[in-house]
């Protein structure tokens, strides 16, 4: 049997790259049916936009390389980015992924794709694969929630005349309790705006893959994912098949770093410590620290907190925190004994395996997110950018893993003292209704995380339907 090469094509950073990579890894491994062996998987790197993107990316990539796990990288001629449009994000990424379709296509035809997976960015090379017969599928690295919304966004155009960022009511979201229009994701909040415009695109062209492959559990989203299925987000419209592959985490092997923060985890009781920690573009200004910093102050609670400051001039990544700056005067002091402050990345997937830790406040990244459930851990949201408002609203109103957060997003997404205080308590003591029941659904999501990825599980069937789709689609196009 002829092996088939599969073509990932990720947005140009390094965060989809390692998620799409982390999918490949499964599309090549034995999943008992010996297809995973008839596939080659080739990922197409795109030259990132900016020198320190680049280096990221190059780095990840030799990484990936020298490990041996039989993905294959092929590097895409460079592109001039759009020059017209950096502040708009979803517009520029959008737009620099579509000027990859000549080359997306030539590498198409020179290593000979048998299919080719797309970043949901980069809907836009999705008529070029068409051009050569190359099934397409979209890879989504998020929710079936943002998917159901996205698939129709096309449709509340027409229902909804208001921009959401000025609307009062709920958007209907077939899958999900009515979502306050204040949970919809910041970008698009403003019809005017060329990002909103995108994703209605991305929205549109979902529906033109063969299929889409989601990074999530069909037991974490049951609703949502019967909502697309049932064709409820497109009526009249058969929604492509969808592969609901998740969690894609990158679990390598188990990192034993000697870091400080773990032998300060290792001396505290099972369960007791508060993790917080906000993605990879989270920040805090002193005004937001000092808020934290009382909440955990007052809580009496263990914590352990990933802070980092503001980036530098010209970049988006934040900067190791001052920690004289962004704290209150005395705070280190007064919690020594209870609490540490990391200020920079913190070795995140250790710290949420770890025994003693009970709890996460986190910005609702996904990958975050199913990094926590994976371990039942029960959270407390507090969304920053991107998609995480909605995330944040679907781990609470949804699927109950989290106890909720006022966060107001008017002022850049403050929280008060207090709010936190209380959220915290409810999240890691014993006496609150809205606590206890997060902390056990968030102790059957961990089953259920793991269950998925097992033979006989649910993730582990949808991607032997992938892969066989894949080989189908393969044999068929075969003159
Ligand atoms: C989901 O909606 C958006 C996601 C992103 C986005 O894009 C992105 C691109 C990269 O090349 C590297 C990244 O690390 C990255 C991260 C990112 O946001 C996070 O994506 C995660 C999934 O991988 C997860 O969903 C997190 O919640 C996101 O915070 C950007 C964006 O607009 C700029 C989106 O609308
Ligand atoms: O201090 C940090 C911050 C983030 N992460 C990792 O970075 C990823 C963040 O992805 P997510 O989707 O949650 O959010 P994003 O950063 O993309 O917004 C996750 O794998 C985290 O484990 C980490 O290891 N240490």
């Amino acid at each position: 049997m002829a092996s088939a090469n599969v073509l990932l094509l990720p947005e140009a950073g390094s965060g989809h790259l390692m998620s799409l990579i982390e999918a490949g890894k499964r599309l090549l491994s034995d999943g008992g049916d010996g297809e995973g062996r008839a596939l080659t998987v080739t990922v197409l790197v795109v030259r990132p936009a900016t020198a320190e993107s680049v280096a990221e990316v190059d780095a990840h990539v030799r990484r990936v390389e020298a490990s041996g796990i039989g993905v294959r990288f092929h590097r895409l001629p460079a592109v001039e980015p759009p020059t017209d449009c950096v502040d708009n994000v979803q517009e520029f990424k959008s737009r620099y992924m579509q000027l990859q379709a000549p080359h997306v296509k030539a590498a198409a035809v020179e290593l000979g794709a048998a299919a080719l997976i797309v970043d949901f960015f980069a809907t836009g090379v999705l008529d070029a694969a068409r051009e050569l017969a190359v099934p397409t599928y979209v890879y989504f690295t998020s929710t079936a929630g943002l998917l159901a919304l996205m698939l129709r966004l096309p449709a509340l155009e027409e229902e909804i005349s208001d921009d959401f960022e000025e609307f009062d009511g709920t958007v209907d979201v077939p899958g999900l309790p009515p979502v306050p229009a204040g949970s919809v994701p910041g970008f698009m909040g403003r019809k005017a705006s060329p990002n909103y415009t995108w994703f209605v695109y991305h929205g549109r062209r979902f529906m033109d893959a063969d299929g889409i492959i989601i990074n999530t559990v069909a037991e974490l989203e049951p609703g949502l994912l019967a909502a697309i299925a049932d064709g409820r987000c497109v009526p009249g419209r058969q929604v492509p098949p969808v592969y609901p592959i998740g969690p894609v985490i990158d679990l390598g092997v188990k990192e034993t770093s000697n870091e400080h923060c773990i032998r300060w985890l290792d001396a505290q009781p099972p369960a007791s410590v508060l993790f917080l920690c906000f993605g990879s573009m989270g920040w805090f200004d002193a005004a937001k620290a000092h808020e934290v910093a009382t909440a955990l102050e007052r809580s009496g609670s263990r914590f352990l907190w990933a802070l980092r400051g503001p980036p530098a001039a010209g970049s988006r990544h934040p900067t190791e925190a001052n920690l004289d700056e962004l704290l209150p005067e005395g705070f280190l002091e007064r919690t020594k004994e209870r609490g540490l402050v990391w200020p920079r990345w913190a070795p995140q997937k250790e710290i949420l395996s770890h025994v003693a830790v009970g709890g996460f406040v986190t910005h609702c990244g996904w990958n975050s997110t199913l990094e926590s459930l994976r371990h039942g851990l029960p959270l407390v949201p507090w969304p920053l950018y991107a998609e995480q408002h909605l995330n944040a609203f679907e781990l609470v109103a949804d699927m109950g893993v989290a106890v909720p957060l006022e966060v107001d997003r008017k002022r850049d997404n403050f929280v008060e003292a207090a709010e936190l205080e209380r959220a915290v308590r409810s999240l890691m003591e014993g006496g609150s209704e809205e606590g206890r029941k997060a902390r056990e659904k968030a102790a059957e999501m961990k089953a259920v995380c793991r269950n998925a990825v097992e033979d006989g599980g649910s993730s582990h069937a949808a991607l032997q339907r992938l892969r066989g789709a894949i080989r189908g689609g393969a044999a068929a196009s075969l003159p």
